[in-house]
């Protein structure tokens, strides 16, 4: 059968890791129908369906999505899980510089003069938040019924932990800090947007390990820490973004000013170590090749060995369109629709370790989406109400689901639709014929159905 090309960009960087292994396809293959633990050869070999070719073969490909579907339906059953939640970014100020992300502004369009002071202050893009603002979005959606926050932001240069924090780097300065005066909005210390979000008990998912490490930088402060008080102030769980590829030689290319792998693994160590669950993600589809994919999975299965601590694991493939990497000529496009399958596949069989994987639709939209819960994915994501970070890279997946559609879209694949809590231990299932249809398990909500409020023309 004819092969399908891939979008690796194969040979253009001069990678030490190549995806060249001694397994046979066929032996990775039957290792995982027999529920063996993989190697990392052998997960090069059925990514690539082979490296001994070029190109992906499909009949090879649906034998791994067939026997991913089999290991998913033993694992979990037939349930397709989502939450009801919010993203509340703070802020889109970020100097980082990482060149797949086009949600971060340059931190000096948010300085005094630039923008109106006070407020969400808004450059052309982008917004800060006051501790006061997000507060205020919290309890709107609370209101609407959602149980958990998501919140990711840019390294906003006068982000600091705490007021100790803030003092010290006042006095003495540190690396990427900028006091509050010199900003047209202060958005107050990290420990101050927990609290300020912390209304009425909802699940705070906040503080990834990049986060982390600009919320200690210029002190002796360790990870623990930081953990243990942005836990004090409300934190619940940990997102475990910022991990984009594994491997020190892709983040040197792609993000060559973020923490490296190692420093990646011992934030998350050190959430674990205080009792906060966390997710895991991949960012795939750029400039790697499918031996750093298996090796990101390696690191991951590795740390969950160790420590358990992972409720699930949400590869995120990587939107172009409006991105640095595309306007430098790096790439001209992200993965296919087989090397998101297959990614998707080699999770579930390569991460022995991790029951839940998530199909994103903001990123692979609803078909693609809908199709990734028979490739191995259980959870289908929230509501999430906004969405930036994949809207300013250029997709246009939308920014809110509700249960409804939820309900339906699952159902239409002939699964089982639940609504989870966020560490996935409270769960509901949902009669698809006892309608309407809204969450259940947040402080405020009864079932009434999340509405779209975007879709609703404003109150003049
Ligand atoms: C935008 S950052 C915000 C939090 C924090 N600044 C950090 O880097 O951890 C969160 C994650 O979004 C993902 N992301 C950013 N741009 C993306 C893109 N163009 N396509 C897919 N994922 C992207 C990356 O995995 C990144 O770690
Ligand atoms: N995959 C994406 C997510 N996933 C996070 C979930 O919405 C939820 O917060 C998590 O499962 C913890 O319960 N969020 C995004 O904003 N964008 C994605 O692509
Ligand atoms: N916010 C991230 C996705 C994400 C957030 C939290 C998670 O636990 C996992 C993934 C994005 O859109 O790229
Ligand atoms: S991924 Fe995070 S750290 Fe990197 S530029 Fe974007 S917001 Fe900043």
């Amino acid at each position: 059968m004819e092969r399908v090309s891939t979008n690796v960009p194969r040979g253009r960087f001069e990678f030490a890791q190549r995806p060249e292994t001694d397994q046979s396809f066929e032996n990775a293959l039957a290792k995982a129908r027999a529920g063996d633990r993989l190697t990392v050869d052998d997960g090069v070999e059925l990514l690539t369906t082979g490296t001994a070719f070029d190109g992906i073969d499909p009949r090879r490909k649906e034998l791994v999505l067939e026997a991913a579907d089999q290991r998913r339906a033993e694992v979990v059953g037939e349930e397709v899980t989502f939450v009801a939640n919010l993203n509340n970014n703070v802020t889109t100020a970020c100097n980082t510089g990482c060149l797949f992300c086009n949600f971060k502004d340059p931190a000096g369009e948010f300085e005094r003069g630039q923008v109106p002071d006070g407020g969400v202050a808004h450059t052309d893009r982008g917004f800060t938040k006051t501790p006061a603002d997000s507060r205020r979005i919290v309890t709107d959606a609370l209101e609407r019924g959602i149980y958990e926050v998501t919140s990711v932001s840019g390294l906003h240069p006068a982000l600091a932990l705490d007021d100790d924090h803030r003092e010290a780097l006042d006095a003495q300065g540190g690396p990427n800090y900028k006091p509050a005066s010199m900003y047209a909005t202060d958005p107050g210390t990290y420990v101050e947007q927990l609290e300020a979000m912390a209304v009425d008990g909802v699940h705070l998912h906040s503080m990834t390990p990049e986060e982390a490490a600009h919320a200690r930088r210029g002190t002796d402060r360790s990870y623990e820490q930081v953990y243990r008080r942005l836990k004090r102030a409300g934190l619940d769980s940990v997102p475990g973004t910022a991990a984009e590829i594994l491997v020190d030689e892709v983040r040197d290319v792609i993000c060559p000013q973020k923490i490296d792998t190692g420093e990646w693994v011992a934030a998350m160590e050190a959430a674990a170590a205080v009792g906060l669950d966390v997710t895991a993600t991949i960012m795939y589809g750029h400039v790697e090749n499918e031996a750093h994919r298996i090796q990101h999975l390696d690191v991951v299965r590795e740390f969950q060995d160790r420590t358990g601590a992972i409720t699930e694991f949400v590869p995120l493939s990587f939107v172009h369109h409006d991105t640095p990497l595309v306007e430098k000529g790096m790439v001209s496009t992200g993965a296919t629709q087989a090397e998101d399958e297959l990614l998707m596949a080699v999770s579930r069989l390569y991460l022995d370790n991790v029951e839940n994987l998530q199909s994103s639709w903001v990123k692979f939209g609803d078909e693609l989406g809908l199709k990734m819960l028979s490739c191995g994915a259980n959870d289908f994501m929230g509501t999430i109400l906004s969405e930036e970070i994949t809207k300013r890279a250029g997709g246009e997946f939308g920014e809110f689901r509700s249960v409804r559609e939820y309900v339906e879209m699952i159902t239409a694949v002939g699964r089982v639709p639940a609504e989870r809590s966020t560490d996935y231990r409270q769960r509901r299932v949902v009669d698809p014929e006892e309608g309407p249809f809204g969450p259940t398990l947040g402080p405020n909500a009864d079932g009434t159905p999340l509405v779209d409020r975007s879709a609703v023309p404003a109150d003049d």
